[in-house]
C-alpha cells in the first residue's frame, strides 16, 4: 500500500515537471506573435468543447461607484431560489426593505430554469489586493454575479430571461420595501417670513385594506379592478400619450370612510403616501416644487379639499382681484418679497389645475392624485371634471351590504337572528360606517357580547330614526310657514298692486 502511493506521487511530480518544462520551451522558443496565435486556437478549440457563455454582473459601476440596478435586482430575484436551494446563504438587509433578504454565499452556485432552459447563477467576489485584516469589506473587493448559460440559448436569455430577471427582481423589491407616508410640513418661521416647505416622513402602517373597508362588495370589486388596470397600465398611457396618473374624487359625509379608503388603496397598490396640506404651501411654485419631489408609485391626497383653499366656483371673482394687485406693482422683485411676507397661502385654483394636469405632473412614474371632500356640490366644475378626477366615487351611509363587512371584521360572524332587523332599520337611516363601528366595538371577549354589541347598534339606530323623523317634521314645519308667509306677502302684494291701480284710475288716495 505505501509502496503504491509513493509511486502515485512520483508520477505526479513527473507529470508536473514535463508540463513546466513544456511551457518554459513554449515561452523561450515561439515569438510572441506566435504564442498569441496558439493561443486563440486553443482558446477557440476548448470552446469547441466547452459550450457554455458567463454573463458577469458587478455590483458597481462607473467612476462614482453606482451601485449597479441589475446587481440588485438579481440579488433579489436569487433571494427565493436561493432559500430553497443553496446550503450556504447569507442575509443582507437591503435599503429601504423591511425585511432580510436571503442570498446564496460566496463560490455558492444555484440552477435556474425558465420556460424549460436551465441556467446556473454563482455569487462570487474579487478577493482584495490589500491583506489586511477588518471587519468591513475592504474597498477594492467587488462583488459579481455570474449567470452561465448554453451557447444555444444565447438569444432566449438575452431577448426574454434577463427581462424576466430585472421585472422580478424589481417587483420583489417593491413588495419588501418600506413604505412612507410624507407630510408637507408648515415650513419654520424665520422673521416673521416663512421658509418653503419640505417633504417630512414616517413609515406608513395603516392596517385598512379593501377586505376590512365597509362597502358594497360591487363597487368596491370596480375600485379594485381600476385600481389594477391602472397600475399595470405604463404602456397604454404611453401608446395614448397621456401622463401616467390618474384622480379619484372621494366625497360623503364625514365618517364614512374616505381617510380609510386612501390608506386602503395605498396597501393594495403598495404606493407611498403624499399627504398634501395645501393651505401650508405659499405659492403654486412651491406647490409645482413639491410635486416634482413625490416619488414613482404613489397617492398624493388633498383631504377636505373644499376648506383646503378657495376653490368653490369663485374664481372668477377672486382672480380678478389678485390680477389687479399684481398689476400695482412693476417691479417683480419687490412684488415677490411682498408675496413672501404674506403669510395666507397664494395657491390660485389655476396653480393646482396646472399641478394636476400641467407638464409636471408627467415627470417620473405612475402617481394616483386623491382628493377627499364633504361638499361635492361646493367645488370650482373645472377641478373635478372628467379627465382630471377620472373617477368619482360616492362614500355613502351604511347600508346592510357594508355592515356586514364591519359585522365579520367586528365581531367575527358572518350572520345573526338580528341582522333582519338591522337589515330594515339601515335601509330606513342614514348611519355613516363610524358610527355602526363604535357600536361593534367589542368591550369584552364574551360571546353573548356579540348580541349586546348588535342590541346597542339597533338602539342607535332607532334613536337615529326618531331624531331624523323629529328633525323631517321640524323642517316641515318651517317650510309651511315660509310658505304661508310667502302667501301673505303675495296678498299683500296683490292689494297693494290693487291699490295702486285704484290710484291711477281714481287718482284718489286712500
Ligand atoms: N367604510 C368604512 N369601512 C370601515 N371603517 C370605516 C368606514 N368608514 C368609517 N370607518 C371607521 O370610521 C373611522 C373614521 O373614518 P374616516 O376617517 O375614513 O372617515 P372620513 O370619511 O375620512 O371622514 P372625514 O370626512 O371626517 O374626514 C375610521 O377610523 C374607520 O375605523
Ligand atoms: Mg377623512
Amino acid at each position: 500500500m505505501m509502496m503504491m502511493k509513493g509511486e502515485l506521487w512520483s508520477n505526479l511530480g513527473s507529470t508536473m515537471a514535463a508540463i513546466m518544462f513544456t511551457y518554459a520551451m513554449f515561452r523561450q522558443y515561439f515569438p510572441p506573435q506566435l504564442q498569441d496565435y496558439i493561443f486563440r486556437y486553443s482558446k477557440k478549440l476548448s470552446n469547441l468543447f466547452y459550450p457554455y457563455i458567463h454573463v458577469t454582473f458587478d455590483e458597481y459601476t462607473g467612476e462614482r461607484m453606482k451601485k449597479t440596478e441589475a446587481f440588485s435586482a438579481i440579488q433579489n430575484y436569487l433571494s427565493d431560489k436561493s432559500s430553497a436551494n443553496a446550503k450556504r446563504l447569507k442575509a443582507d438587509v437591503v435599503q429601504d426593505s423591511q425585511s432580510l433578504v436571503l442570498s446564496m454565499d460566496y463560490n455558492e452556485e444555484i440552477t435556474d430554469e425558465f420556460d424549460g432552459v436551465k441556467l446556473w447563477w454563482s455569487a462570487n467576489r474579487s478577493s482584495p489586493k490589500t491583506q489586511q485584516f477588518s471587519f468591513y469589506p475592504a474597498a477594492d473587493e467587488k462583488r459579481f454575479y455570474v449567470l452561465k448559460f448554453h451557447k444555444r440559448d444565447r438569444e432566449f436569455v438575452i431577448g426574454t430571461y434577463l427581462k424576466h430577471v430585472m421585472k422580478q427582481g424589481k417587483a420583489i423589491a417593491a413588495d419588501n420595501r418600506q413604505r412612507k407616508l410624507y407630510s408637507n410640513g408648515a415650513g419654520q418661521s424665520f422673521h416673521g417670513l416663512r421658509s418653503s416647505t419640505t417633504w417630512t416622513h414616517v413609515s406608513f402602517e395603516h392596517p385598512a385594506t379593501f377586505d376590512t373597508l365597509a362597502m358594497d362588495e360591487k363597487r368596491k370589486k370596480e375600485i379594485k379592478k381600476d385600481l389594477l388596470k391602472f397600475s399595470n397600465a405604463k404602456d397604454y398611457y404611453a401608446k395614448i400619450g397621456k401622463a401616467w396618473k390618474r384622480g379619484y374624487l372621494l366625497y360623503g359625509p364625514p365618517g364614512t370612510g374616505k381617510s380609510t379608503m386612501v390608506a386602503a388603496m395605498a396597501n393594495f397598490l403598495n404606493y407611498d403616501v403624499y399627504d398634501l396640506e395645501l393651505t401650508t404651501v405659499k405659492n403654486n411654485v412651491e406647490l409645482r416644487r413639491l410635486l416634482i419631489e413625490t416619488s414613482n408609485k404613489s397617492i398624493i391626497v388633498i383631504e377636505d379639499i373644499d376648506c383646503s383653499l378657495d376653490l368653490t366656483g369663485q374664481r372668477e371673482g377672486k382672480k380678478k382681484k389678485r390680477d389687479d394687485k399684481s398689476e400695482e406693482g412693476t417691479d417683480p422683485i419687490s412684488s415677490m418679497s411682498k408675496t413672501e411676507e404674506r403669510k395666507e397661502s397664494e395657491v390660485t385654483l389655476s396653480g393646482l389645475l396646472n399641478f394636476i394636469d400641467g407638464i409636471w405632473s408627467a415627470c417620473g412614474g405612475e402617481r394616483i392624485i386623491v382628493f377627499t371632500t364633504n361638499h361635492v356640490e361646493k367645488l370650482d366644475p373645472a377641478l373635478i371634471r372628467r379627465g382630471r378626477m377620472d373617477k368619482h366615487i360616492e362614500m355613502s351611509y351604511c347600508r346592510f351590504e357594508a355592515f356586514k363587512v364591519l359585522a365579520k371584521n367586528y365581531l367575527d360572524i358572518d350572520t345573526h337572528p338580528l341582522f333582519g332587523e338591522i337589515e330594515r332599520l339601515l335601509g330606513e337611516t342614514d348611519m355613516t360606517p363610524a358610527d355602526v363601528a363604535e357600536n361593534l366595538m367589542l368591550k369584552s371577549d364574551d360571546d353573548e357580547e356579540d348580541e349586546a354589541c348588535l342590541k346597542s347598534l339597533i338602539e342607535a339606530l332607532k334613536g337615529a330614526k326618531e331624531e331624523a323623523r323629529k328633525k323631517a317634521e321640524e323642517e316641515g314645519k318651517q317650510s309651511e310657514e315660509t310658505e304661508k308667509e310667502q302667501s301673505v306677502n303675495e296678498n299683500v302684494g296683490e292689494e297693494d298692486a290693487i291699490s295702486s291701480k285704484e290710484v291711477k284710475e281714481n287718482g284718489v288716495i286712500h
